[in-house]
């Protein structure tokens, strides 16, 4: 049976990242996608205009629907908004037989932000505790644990700080420093240093949510993390190398750039 995964996260309007990215790199990789919207955003190339959350009630009824009935391998989550939603998801997720993906969204490319500042405690007691993979950014990680990364080889700092919250596993992005675009995975145990040339092409909205629900198809798949998180790795690459110059911003990465080659 094909691989099912499970988005919850928020709608991107321009069809760049949250809800439109994850589906469609689900697409891509080979699994079924399916989602639990948590927020509408008005988004395009030039930022975030407006957001609208929805209720717990509504984002709990579309888990409920999607899980009870057709089952997930993996579930995916994203822009959480509000401390009450990432609550709970946290408690939906953890009572999920199937492993998560956390990208514990905090503001856009353009500095918009996406969660509420009342709600990072509950991302580090609640969410990041359920998580099996977490992939921050290095803003997340600024935010959630005042560890500034200005180099790569403040990576491992940065790692064993998210890793004190509980996940099981942690992908710090280092896609926001100089040079190579080099992110660390670990389960403080074992640690892959993930490395790939950065693409000179501003187009790269997208790219956090690409790689998560790229992680997450991976897992679905019955790959283990670094596997999963190495095959992902490789996606959103070719994805950024693609990237479209639309809009007057930022453009989105290209998710379906492996029908193209
Ligand atoms: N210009 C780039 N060239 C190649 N890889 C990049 C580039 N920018 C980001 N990446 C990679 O994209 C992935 C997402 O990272 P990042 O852009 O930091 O996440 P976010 O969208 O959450 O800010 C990481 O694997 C990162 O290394
Ligand atoms: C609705 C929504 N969710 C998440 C994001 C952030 O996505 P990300 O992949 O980190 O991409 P950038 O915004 O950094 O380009 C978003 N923008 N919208």
């Amino acid at each position: 049976m094909i691989p099912r995964v499970l988005t919850v996260a928020g709608s991107d309007s321009g069809g760049g990242a949250g809800i439109q990215a994850d589906l469609k790199t689900m697409l891509a990789l080979g699994v079924h996608g399916m989602s639990v919207i948590t927020a509408v955003t008005a988004q395009n190339s030039l930022g975030v205009q407006g957001a609208w959350e929805l209720p717990v009630r509504a984002v709990r009824a579309q888990y409920r629907s999607v899980v009870d009935d057709i089952g997930v391998q993996a579930v995916k989550t994203g822009m959480l908004a509000s401390a009450e939603l990432v609550e709970a998801v946290a408690e939906l997720i953890s009572g999920t037989d199937a492993p998560a993906v956390v990208d514990p969204v905090g503001v856009s490319k353009h500095g918009d932000p996406l969660l509420a500042a009342s709600a990072l405690d509950s991302v580090r007691t609640k969410l990041l505790p359920a998580a099996t993979v977490a992939t921050p950014n290095l803003d997340e990680v600024a935010q959630l644990t005042g560890v500034r990364v200005e180099s790569e080889d403040d990576l491992r700092r940065a790692a064993g700080a998210v890793l004190e919250f509980g996940p099981r596993w942690v992908l710090i992005k280092g896609g926001h420093l100089a040079g190579d675009a080099v992110d660390l995975l670990t389960d403080g145990a074992a640690e892959y240093r993930l490395r790939a040339p950065r693409h000179d092409n501003r187009h790269t909205h997208g790219t956090g949510c690409t790689l998560a629900s790229a992680i997450a198809s991976g897992l679905a798949k019955g790959l283990s993390v670094p596997e999963a998180v190495t095959e992902a790795k490789e996606y959103v690459t070719g994805a950024i190398a693609g990237g479209f110059a639309l809009g007057a911003g930022i453009g989105p990465v290209d998710h379906g750039w492996r029908f193209r080659s």
